[in-house]
């Protein structure tokens, strides 16, 4: 598929385009970007800037203008001095910084409207006409809305402001939904105004660039791939823990809870990724049936296999630290877990008894977003008793992917310390991206930019990826609520409830983050 021409979809959507169309001629199209809830934070954080970043790397096509929607009122000069407010150059690009900001923002331009009607949305569509000054118009929307809003921007937005000769696309913002029904009531009216074609599903961690590396480091290395499944691999640990609390956003997050924020959605599509069979080509569809394939083949998880944990308040050298509960925008005695542990499976042939452990958590020590893979130890070790301070026999093999922060890959391996004397020790092969590649790592919310400019559907989730993804968690999400399972609770700044380590050790894991520097267990 190049830049999403080559699709089979039904005739009178057609990715917007009447049926036969073909492609725009080169150098006769434009793209407009308009991003809806222009005024709000992610916006300001991050899609501009990755906008801005895309025109500097002069990734955008020639042609291009970006509109910001929202109700708040401004004109194209006051969002011109929001935006330049968040934007930076790469550090690596710096010059002409200042006159690439100047250029981008004189092609930014600001359309205040509300959502649920299509008069605002008209008058976008007049002024798009304009700048698109008889180019065949491509339009990409951008919901940058809370999710009770997607619906009412999808249906006034494709009726009144869809492009009549080209495409037509929406990027839409996790979450999708709170569980398996309201995930699909999303998904149908969604599709009442658009094309599966026409809708990006955003996961922003797909676009990071060690997911992006997690493929090609198994398919492109013989050394991984014969390793990859439940002969070599004990277990898989998908770990994400940030050192801040939910600052601001508690009265969002108290309706959704990490295992929706972040593990029914990031680390599952991880998952996913790490597990899936080799894919017949590098194609969005044959990619994202194979996620499917590997999402379906999980048990649903269960309650006695989730850990759930709350932050509370803490004070440390002189500082406090608010807990969970004590954010006003929360409901008093809310138990929405902002700590979770789990442990999936996947019953197919590959991976059947493996235990795939999560591990996700807000306020705690660190932040940091890796994949560990612990392998199996060696059958009849000769050197279990020559190593210093670590049993070797248990010490095993364990490859970690490390997200961020610092990206990395390393294997650590058991290897003869130099001398006469033959002593092992455990040391890493590391491939730290910051020392091997001298250049800055793009954003996520670039590279998928970019994707959904171009129509490559690769790293965005399909409607039946999600539906497999809901089916997994839906049940246990349901329990947790109905019984209204207490979260243990821990301080803010710690590692997160000793009840993850119990769940882990049901399993004969012990948790790589925590493990000794020496790799030992
Ligand atoms: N912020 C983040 O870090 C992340 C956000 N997301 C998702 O991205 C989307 C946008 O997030 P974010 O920018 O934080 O959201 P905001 O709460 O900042 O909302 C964006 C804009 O939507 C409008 N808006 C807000 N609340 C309402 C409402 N109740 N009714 C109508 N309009 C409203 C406001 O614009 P105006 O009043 O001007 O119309 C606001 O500026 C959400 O779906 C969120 O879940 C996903 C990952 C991370
Ligand atoms: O989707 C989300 O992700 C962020 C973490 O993203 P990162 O790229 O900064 O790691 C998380 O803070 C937020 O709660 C969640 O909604």
């Amino acid at each position: 598929m190049v830049n999403g021409y080559a699709e089979v979809v039904p005739a009178e959507v057609l990715d917007g385009r009447p049926a036969g169309a073909g492609p725009p001629e080169q150098g006769g199209s434009t793209v407009s970007i308009t991003v809806v809830g222009a005024s709000g934070d992610l916006a300001k954080k991050k899609i501009f800037p990755a906008l801005f970043a895309l025109f500097y790397e002069d990734c955008l096509p020639e042609h291009f203008t970006v509109f910001g929607y929202a109700r708040s009122k401004m004109n194209d000069a006051e969002l011109g001095t929001m935006i330049s407010r968040t934007l930076t150059c790469r550090i690596d690009k710096r010059e002409n910084c200042g006159d690439k900001m100047e250029q981008f923002l004189q092609r930014c331009f600001y359309q205040p409207g509300q959502y649920n009607t299509e008069e605002g949305f008209a008058e976008l569509d007049r002024k798009l006409k304009e700048k698109e000054a008889g180019r065949i118009p491509n339009r990409l929307f951008y919901l940058s809305v809370p999710p009770n809003i997607f619906v009412d921007v999808v249906r006034s937005a494709s009726r009144t402001a869809s492009s009549s000769s080209g495409w037509t696309r929406f990027i839409v913002e996790k979450p999708f939904g709170r569980d398996s029904e309201s995930s699909g009531e999303l998904t149908r009216s969604l599709k009442k105004y658009l094309a599966e074609e026409q809708i990006f599903r955003i996961d922003h961690y797909l676009g990071k660039e060690l997911v992006e590396n997690l493929s090609v480091l198994r398919f492109s290395n013989l050394v991984f791939e014969p390793l990859w499944s439940r002969n070599y691999i004990r277990n898989v640990q998908l770990i994400f823990s940030e050192d801040f609390g939910t600052e601001g956003r508690g009265g969002y997050f108290d309706n959704y809870g990490i295992i929706r924020d972040i593990m029914q959605n990031h680390l599952l599509q991880i998952l996913a990724l790490f597990a899936m069979e080799t894919p017949v080509s590098l194609d969005a569809e044959d990619i994202r049936n194979e996620k499917v394939k590997v999402l379906r083949s999980m048990r649903p998880l269960k309650l006695e296999d989730v850990v759930v944990g709350q932050y509370k308040g803490h004070t440390r050298g002189g500082r406090s630290f608010p807990g969970y509960a004590d954010d006003p925008t929360v409901p008093k005695g809310s138990v929405t877990p902002t700590f979770a542990a789990a442990a999936l499976f996947i019953d197919n042939a590959r991976w059947d008894g493996v235990p795939f452990l999560m591990k996700a958590g807000k306020a705690l020590h660190t932040r940091r977003a890796e994949i560990r893979v612990q392998f199996r130890r060696v059958p009849g070790n000769l050197y279990r008793r020559r190593s210093i301070g670590t049993d070797l026999d248990t010490a095993t093999n364990e490859l970690v992917l490390r997200v961020q922060p610092d990206e990395a890959i390393y294997l650590r391996i058991n290897s003869k310390v130099p001398g006469l004397g033959m002593r092992l020790d455990r040391s890493d092969l590391n491939l730290l991206y910051s020392e091997r590649y001298r250049r800055e790592i793009p954003d996520a919310y670039e590279r998928l930019l970019l994707d959904a400019v171009e129509g490559e559907h690769r790293l965005f989730i399909r409607s039946d990826e999600l539906d497999a993804a809901w089916a997994i968690f839906t049940p246990v999400l349901r329990e947790l609520e109905d019984r209204r399972v207490a979260p243990e609770l821990y301080p803010y700044g710690s590692r997160g409830p000793v009840g993850a380590h119990y769940l882990a050790a049901n399993y004969n894991v012990r948790w790589g983050d925590i493990a000794g520097d020496d790799g030992s267990f």
